[in-house]
């Protein structure tokens, strides 16, 4: 398969501003990810996020940002250890919605004040798709992107009593309780939110179990690239929540637009790469760990089982998956570059322009005594 990357930024300085300059005009970088959360590690200041969101714009790439406070996160996870308790269950106590409402809202006013567009990933709660919503209603251009597991999943896995089936469900922000699944669910098919990744970032039951006394030290993530089509249409198509066509948009074409890869991806078109899907509303699939094709011992989804199967694969033109069977060469995927300046960026020196011109004029005190 053909891939592309998204680059972090986590920290600001000079170094960090030519980099990002010559990843975007010379090796086909066009969004850079800024983590709010994981302080001390990744997270990024309010000044290094504002450096960066400026540079961002300079340059026609997205910022996206991972949206919780990290400094409340850290406080929360403190005081929930500190109270005894040290499962799987304590991440999520520790970083509640509140966190993931307050780091959205943040980075989207400050996105306004800089005039760039956002993307804010891994939507996980009602709290977050509320601010995405009140600012796309006001104009502004943010892209919310919720993934398999928050549309799908609800936290109730992180109270189970094996270690080893709670810690595959640790991810940042965390699976919310039951009731965000839906509303995002509901914010997909009304446009609230424009489209669905994965966050894709999985680890086996050894690597989870560095945090079987200290919820803190479990890897955080979780699977979702080998079953996000068959579950978002499970989730969405199966359920009435929107038609095939719409589950192409969100899926697909949405993305390539935002990443400015369209039509070459994300189209049946002349031209296009014809990377496209065959999918069986009849056939039946089933998620689990024994059948998957990843190398790792668990799967979040594992005993689902639902209508619809995806029964062909075809990538650059080639059947790559037909009969149960992968068709492909190692290495056939390419890098796909991705230009600067997508669609998202149009007429935002308009807009700059008008909020300069409505300034009141400065008041001249040159002669005042
Ligand atoms: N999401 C997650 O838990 N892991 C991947 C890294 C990140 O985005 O936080
Ligand atoms: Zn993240």
């Amino acid at each position: 398969m053909d891939y592309g990357f998204h680059m972090a930024v986590t920290t600001w300085n000079e170094k960090v501003a030519k980099d990002m300059e010559l990843l975007v005009k010379e090796k086909g970088i066009n969004s850079f990810k800024f983590f709010l959360a994981y302080k001390g590690a990744l997270m990024v200041t309010d000044e290094q996020m504002l450096q960066g969101f400026k540079k961002c714009k300079e340059l026609g790439a997205l910022p996206l940002v991972h949206a919780e406070n990290g400094d409340a996160v850290a406080e929360g996870q403190s005081q929930i250890f500190a109270m005894g308790i040290t499962g799987p269950e304590g991440h999520a106590l520790s970083r509640p919605p509140v966190l993931e409402g307050e780091a959205t809202a943040r980075s989207i006013r400050l996105a306004k004040f800089i005039n760039t567009p956002l993307y804010v990933v891994h939507v996980m709660s009602i709290d977050a798709m509320q601010e995405i919503s009140q600012a796309r209603q006001s104009g502004q251009r943010v892209i919310g992107e919720p993934i398999v597991s928050s549309l799908a999943l609800d936290d109730s896995k992180l109270w189970d009593a094996d270690f080893k089936i709670a810690a595959q469900y640790v991810m940042s922000p965390p699976i919310r309780s039951a009731g965000h699944d839906k509303a995002l669910q509901a914010a997909l098919s009304t446009g609230i939110l424009q489209l669905v990744g994965t966050d894709h970032a999985p680890f086996n039951s050894s690597q989870k179990a560095q945090g079987r006394h200290d919820f803190r030290a479990i890897p955080n993530g979780v699977n979702g690239i080998e079953e996000r089509m068959h579950i978002v249409w499970d989730v969405m198509v199966n359920s009435g929540k929107l038609s095939p066509r719409e589950y192409v948009r969100i899926t697909s074409t949405a993305c390539a637009q935002i990443f400015n890869i369209y039509p070459r991806k994300g189209a049946i078109l002349p031209g296009s790469d014809a990377d496209i899907i065959i999918l069986n509303p009849n056939a039946t699939t089933k998620i689990s760990a024994s059948t998957h094709h990843s190398r790792m011992d668990t799967n979040i989804y594992e005993g689902w089982t639902m209508k619809g199967n995806i029964e062909v694969t075809i990538s650059q033109g080639r059947v790559a998956w037909e009969n149960g069977r992968l068709h492909v060469k190692r290495g056939a995927g390419r890098y796909i570059p991705m230009a600067p300046f997508s669609y998202l960026f149009d007429g935002l020196d308009k807009l700059d322009l008008e909020y300069v011109s409505s300034f009141k004029a400065p008041v001249d005190r040159s002669t005042a005594a």
